[in-house]
């Protein structure tokens, strides 16, 4: 696995604007989250593929975050922008992630919405995607709630995605007040979209929180 100025991965998601975008290229996060789905982070492809062709994506890689979308939605949005990884937030089948994988051999990670059953879906998806996201949902959200789920499940997800041996971001509600908690489960990568914002836009200094306390709590590096 590649190193990074943080040992646990870092993604901020969610860019809505130009400035958002800036900033994260700006911050020590290692994925530029982009939300193409229904929410009100949605950034149109054409808009996404501008602020990549004024400031490029420096060292981070550029994640697409999608709900059930089709094969095509998918491609005009990799017509504007350069994609590293296709985040499939809905409930996107097996199948359908495999067919995604073929079409576009790109990294694709699947979220899995924590239930009782989640950890049985995981194993669905083996061999098929690249890694996992686990979020919260609620009754009209995919993903962006600001909820997090039961942490003391975190140790059961990690264990299977060791035995998948593929990385596991966990994403929902963390924001700087809760990130200390977090980090003494050691996720591989953590990711985040509300916590980081104020007002509905992204705060560079809650950005810039949550790195200080990844780095006081368990990241090694002096990056
Ligand atoms: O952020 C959104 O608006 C969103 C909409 C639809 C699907 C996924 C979305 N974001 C994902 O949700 C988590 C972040 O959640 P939180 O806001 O920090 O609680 C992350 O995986 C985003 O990719």
């Amino acid at each position: 696995m590649e190193r990074s100025l943080l040992d646990t991965k870092l993604k901020f998601c969610g860019n809505a604007s130009y400035e958002d975008y800036q900033a994260v290229l700006e911050s020590a996060a290692d994925y530029v989250g982009l939300i193409f789905a229904n929410s009100r982070r949605e950034v149109k492809p054409e808009t996404a593929g501008s602020w990549f062709n004024e400031l490029g994506k420096g060292c981070k890689k550029l994640v697409g975050v999608f709900v059930n979308p089709t094969l095509g939605e998918i491609e005009r949005v990799l017509k504007a922008v350069p994609l590293d990884v296709i985040q499939l937030h809905g409930s996107e089948s097996p199948e359908f992630a495999g067919k995604v994988k073929d079409r576009f051999s790109l990294q694709v990670w699947k979220a899995i919405h924590h239930s009782d059953r989640s950890i049985e879906q995981m194993k669905n998806y083996e061999s098929i995607v690249d890694g996992y996201v686990v979020d919260n949902r609620t009754k009209d959200k995919w993903g962006g709630t600001g909820k997090r789920f039961d942490w003391q499940q975190i140790p059961f997800y990690l264990e299977e995605a060791e035995v998948q041996q593929v990385p596991l971001f966990i994403a929902g509600g963390i924001k700087p007040e809760n990130i200390e908690r977090l980090m003494a489960f050691h996720p591989y990568g953590i990711d985040l979209s509300s916590g980081i914002e104020t007002n509905g836009r992204k705060d560079i200094y809650k950005m810039k929180r949550i790195i200080e306390r990844m780095k006081k709590n368990g990241d090694t590096s002096t990056g």
